[in-house]
C-alpha cells in the first residue's frame, strides 16, 4: 500500500503559529522503517496524522484510494500509541479480540484472530492473563497484537521498545522480524543504536520536517570517518542533526565546477 503524506502541516490548537509538521512530503516505503528524531521532532504526530487520528491542518495524507479516516482505511492502518492502556478486568485474548471486533471482525474471527494473533507476538501462554497484570513490555505486545488482529497492512508504532529490557527488546526485534513481507511498518524510536542497523529504511523529523529519508545504508554514510565500530548509527545520527541547515552537508557534489 501506498501510504503519503503531502505538503502536510499539523498544528495543535494551542500552537497555531508553530506546527508540529511542516509542509511534510513524505512516502512509506516497503518493510520496516524506523523513524528518528529528538523530543518534540513531530515523530508521534506523523504516526497519529497516518492512523488519522488528527486531521492535517493543510496538505493530504492518503493511503491507496482510501478515503481518509474510513472504516476501510482504519482497517488497513494500525496504530500502537506509546501508552497502551489495559483493561484489567480484560485477559489479553479478551482485549485482542475486543479491538478486532471494534475494528469491524465478527465475534468468532476477532475470536480466533487473538488467538493467532498473540501467537505471533510470543504471547500465546499468557493468553489467559489480565491485561492489568502484564508488564508493560507484554503490554505493548498485547498492543501489538491486537494492531495485527483485523489483517492491517500497514502498522504504526510510536516507541514500542521504549522501558523494554534486552531480553523484551530482542523479542520484539524478532517479532518485526516475523513480520517482514507481510506489513509495512513505520517504527519511532530514540534506540539508534541497535534498530537502525535492523531496519530497510530510516526517516528523521527535526522540528517537523524531514531531515533525511532513505536506505539505512544512506543513513549510515553520514557517520563521519573514524566513528567506533558499533556507533555507526549514533555517530550517523549526531552527524545528520548536527549538519541540519548547512546546505554543504546536504547537497550533492558539484560537478564540472572550474
Ligand atoms: N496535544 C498537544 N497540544 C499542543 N502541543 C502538542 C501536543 N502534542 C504535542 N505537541 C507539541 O507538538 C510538537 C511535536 O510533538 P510530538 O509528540 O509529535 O513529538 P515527538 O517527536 O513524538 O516527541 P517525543 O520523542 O518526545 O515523543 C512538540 O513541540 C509538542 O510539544
Amino acid at each position: 500500500m501506498t501510504l503519503q503524506f503531502t505538503a502536510c502541516t499539523y498544528a495543535y490548537r494551542r500552537r497555531r503559529r508553530s506546527p508540529a509538521l511542516r509542509e511534510v512530503t513524505y512516502r512509506l516505503p516497503a518493510g520496516l522503517t524506523i523513524l528518528l528524531g529528538p523530543n518534540g521532532a513531530g515523530k508521534s504526530t506523523l504516526l497519529k496524522l497516518a492512523a488519522s487520528v488528527i486531521r492535517p491542518t493543510a496538505g493530504t495524507v492518503t493511503c491507496d484510494e482510501l478515503g481518509f479516516a474510513s472504516a476501510p482505511y482504519r482497517r488497513a492502518v494500525a496504530w500502537l500509541p506509546q501508552t497502551v492502556t489495559p483493561l484489567p478486568s480484560l485477559t489479553a485474548r479478551e482485549y485482542v479480540a475486543y479491538v478486532g471486533w471494534l475494528k469491524g471482525l465478527s465475534r468468532a474471527d476477532a475470536w480466533e484472530g487473538a488467538a493467532s494473533a498473540l501467537r505471533r507476538v510470543e504471547l500465546a501462554d499468557r493468553a489467559g492473563e489480565k491485561t492489568g497484570r502484564l508488564s508493560g513490555g507484554q503490554l505493548r505486545r498485547v498492543g501489538v497484537a491486537a494492531a495485527l488482529v483485523h489483517g492491517a497492512r500497514i502498522l504504526l508504532l510510536d516507541e514500542p521498545t521504549a522501558g523494554m529490557d534486552p531480553r523484551q527488546r530482542r523479542v520484539f526485534r524478532d517479532i518485526l522480524a516475523g513480520l517482514r513481507g507481510d506489513v509495512q511498518v513505520l517504527m519511532s524510536t530514540h534506540d539508534v543504536g541497535d534498530l537502525a542497523e535492523e531496519a530497510d529504511h530510516v526517516a528523521v523529523l527535526e522540528g517537523g520536517r524531514i531531515l533525511h529519508d532513505g536506505t539505512t545504508a544512506s543513513f549510515l554514510g553520514h557517520a563521519p570517518p573514524g566513528t567506533a565500530p558499533g556507533r555507526t548509527a549514533e555517530g550517523a545520527y549526531s552527524a545528520l542533526l548536527a549538519n541540519e541547515g548547512r546546505p554543504s552537508a546536504v547537497a550533492p557534489p558539484a560537478s564540472g565546477a572550474p
